[in-house]
Formats: C-alpha cells, sequence, structure tokens
C-alpha cells in the first residue's frame, strides 16, 4: 500500500505527518515568514513544503534590506510540483508582493483542489490565508487597490484567514478604528469577510487597555468546539490575553502558522486561536526578558518544545527493547 492510498485512520496511527505547502517570502535575519512558519509548523507534527515568494536578507523594520522578488520562478517551481502530482493536507500562504502573485497562487489552489477531487481523495485541501496587506490602519506600500481587489478574490478559495484589524477592514471596505470595537460591529466585519468565501475568521491584533483581542468567528460547516452553535450556523467568540513584552515582528507569522498547523490536525478553530495567543504571548513575554532587540523578532526558539503534540513525543522516544544508546 502506498502512502497516498493509506486511510486517514492507518496515516495517523503510523504516525506519518500531514503535509503543508508554505507559500510565504523568506527573510535571512530578524524571524519572520519562512524562518518562523518552518520550524514552529514541523515543532506541531506537520510537514512544511515552502514556495517563497521573495527572499528578503532581513526583514523591512531594519534600516536596509535587500529584496528578491520570485515572481519569475514561480510559475515553472509550482508546475513541476503538478507534474509531480503532489497533494497537500493543508495550503497555507502569507505574504505576496504583487498582483501577479496573487494570480499564480490563486491558479496553484484551484488546480490542487482539482487533483485532490479528481482522486477521490477523502478531502480537499485546507486553504489557510494570512492576507499580509497593512498595519495600524494602513495599507503596505505594495498594496494598491488591484492588489486589494484581487486579494478579496483569493479570499473565496480560503477555508481560514487570519487578518489582523487593518486588514480585515481593507478587505471588507469598512473604516478602520484602532480600539473602541463593539462585538456587533466585530460580527458585522466577521461577516463580510465570511460572505467572500472563509468559514473560519479570526481578527487580531485589536488592543483594549492592557489586553490583546482575537475576534473568532466560525460559520456553518467550520469544525468548533460548541456543536449547538455551529448547527445553527456561526458562533463568534473573544479571546482576550494580557499583552506581554513590546510589539514584535513577526507576531503574525507565529500566530497564523499554530493556525494552519492545528487546521491539518483536526484542532477545534477556537482552541487553536488560544493556543496561538498563549504561545505568542509566551514568546513576546521572554524576547523582552532576554533584551533580545525589538527588530530581531520574536524569540519563540526556547519555547518549540509547547507546541509539539504528545503523539509526537511517543514517537520519539526509544522502542522498549532499546536502551536509547546511540549505535556505534
Ligand atoms: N506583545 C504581545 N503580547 C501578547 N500577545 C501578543 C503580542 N503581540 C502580538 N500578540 C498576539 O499575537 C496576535 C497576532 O499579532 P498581530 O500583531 O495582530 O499580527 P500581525 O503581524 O498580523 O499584525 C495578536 O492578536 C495577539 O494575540
Ligand atoms: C519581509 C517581511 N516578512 C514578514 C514580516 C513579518 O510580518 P508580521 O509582523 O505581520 O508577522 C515582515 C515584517 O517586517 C517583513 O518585513
Amino acid at each position: 500500500m502506498t502512502v497516498q492510498n493509506m486511510t486517514e485512520q492507518a496515516r495517523i496511527s503510523c504516525g506519518i505527518p500531514k503535509k503543508i505547502a508554505m507559500i510565504n517570502d523568506i527573510a535571512g535575519y530578524g524571524r519572520c515568514s519562512t524562518t518562523v512558519s518552518l520550524p514552529i509548523i514541523s515543532a506541531m507534527g506537520v510537514q512544511v513544503c515552502p514556495v517563497p515568494t521573495s527572499v528578503f536578507s532581513n526583514h523591512t523594520g531594519f534600516p536596509v534590506h535587500f529584496m528578491h522578488d520570485c515572481t519569475p520562478i514561480l510559475p515553472q517551481y509550482l508546475e513541476k510540483w503538478q507534474e509531480l502530482e503532489l497533494t497537500f493536507d493543508g495550503i497555507y500562504c502569507g505574504f505576496l508582493g504583487s498582483v501577479e502573485q496573487i494570480g499564480i497562487v490563486r491558479d496553484f489552489l484551484v488546480s490542487q483542489i482539482e487533483i485532490q477531487e479528481s482522486k477521490a481523495l477523502s478531502a480537499r485541501p485546507a486553504v489557510i490565508l494570512d492576507p499580509v496587506m497593512g498595519d495600524h490602519g494602513k495599507a503596505y506600500r505594495t498594496v494598491t487597490p488591484e492588489h486589494c481587489a484581487q486579494m478579496k478574490e483569493l479570499l473565496s478559495l480560503a477555508d481560514i484567514i487570519t487578518p489582523n484589524i487593518t486588514e480585515a477592514c481593507l478587505l471588507a471596505d469598512t473604516p478602520y478604528r484602532e480600539s473602541g470595537w463593539t462585538v456587533e460591529e466585530l460580527t458585522a466585519l466577521a461577516d463580510r469577510l465570511h460572505a467572500m468565501g472563509p468559514d473560519r475568521i479570526v481578527i487580531t491584533g485589536m488592543q483594549e487597555q492592557e489586553d490583546f483581542i482575537n475576534f473568532i468567528s466560525c460559520y456553518s460547516g467550520a469544525a468548533t468546539a460548541d456543536e449547538n452553535a455551529a448547527k445553527a450556523g456561526r458562533l463568534h467568540s473573544c479571546c482576550r490575553m494580557h499583552a506581554a513584552g513590546e510589539s514584535r515582528p513577526g507576531t503574525g507569522d507565529i500566530f497564523a502558522s499554530i493556525i494552519a498547523a492545528d487546521a491539518v490536525n483536526g484542532v477545534p478553530f477556537p482552541a487553536s486561536v488560544e493556543k496561538a495567543a498563549a504561545f505568542v504571548r509566551t514568546c513576546t513575554k521572554a524576547s523582552s526578558e532576554l533584551h533580545i532587540p525589538q527588530p530581531q523578532g520574536v524569540c519563540f526558539e526556547n519555547f518549540l518544545y509547547l507546541l509539539t503534540p504528545p503523539a509526537c513525543q511517543n514517537l520519539l522516544k526509544p522502542p522498549a527493547q532499546h536502551d536509547g544508546a546511540c549505535p556505534n
């Protein structure tokens, strides 16, 4: 029997990890995007297959950086994956630098969904989209009105989205406000995003007094912890957590990576948001306590063990008859 036609249960009991295609930039220095997502998703017992959208020497929060746009290589890169008929349990998409890249990613998502449907695989890939478009009420320089329009189109293929409040407002054509959002307003904002496609939404990055608020919305069909609310069609809730340490680059990448790995591992969405928020907080707190300069991002390395699922920890144990010593 090949891995491809094993049942889901057989794969889990054999300890074969789920697989995510991760479309994102790579920043060599400063703990952002791929250098964060790869170790985090791997620590959560999921195989990561990166698709680099651009290569940065370091993130853009430093006084200087070098950037290489990977748009010209993306079609050939992904074409080979199509030729090999590679399939994935999830596709996680982060920073997209241009309108052209959005189109390439859309074609990839559509063909992946088609391949899996034609092979009658048990499920289509979970699509997790972190629509990196702006922060603090402002769109990034690369995010033109056309870029924004194309991102809205991409939403129709996403199951889960993780916008910060700025990105949620840009996508839903809603005026931005730094704070003071009511539950009714956030519900209306999430409903507008849901109408564009995704059925699990978390709006991040809102601060009220000393706390961070993540607004969670699950709609019909989405796996939620509360079955009654799910049956009623939608469930909105808030994850509130005390801010710790200063704001740092890469928090959104850590957050979305945990959501992506949990999505393919079947963790209910609200529980996954709580886990992601708590993990970021643990790491931002430690980063400040260790006096790590803010541009160096979030020091997560010391805490990866918190994310490793117990089932994987058992897999790491040597067999009973083995004394754990290294062979000569
Ligand atoms: N200093 C912090 N203390 C505690 N939690 C934080 C801190 N910074 C970020 N987070 C958590 O990480 C989430 C994602 O961060 P956010 O800044 O919204 O990401 P983005 O980079 O996408 O704007 C926040 O909603 C919050 O839960
Ligand atoms: C190239 C690049 N990628 C990723 C990030 C991280 O973004 P976030 O803080 O939203 O996770 C940054 C932030 O400066 C960046 O410059």
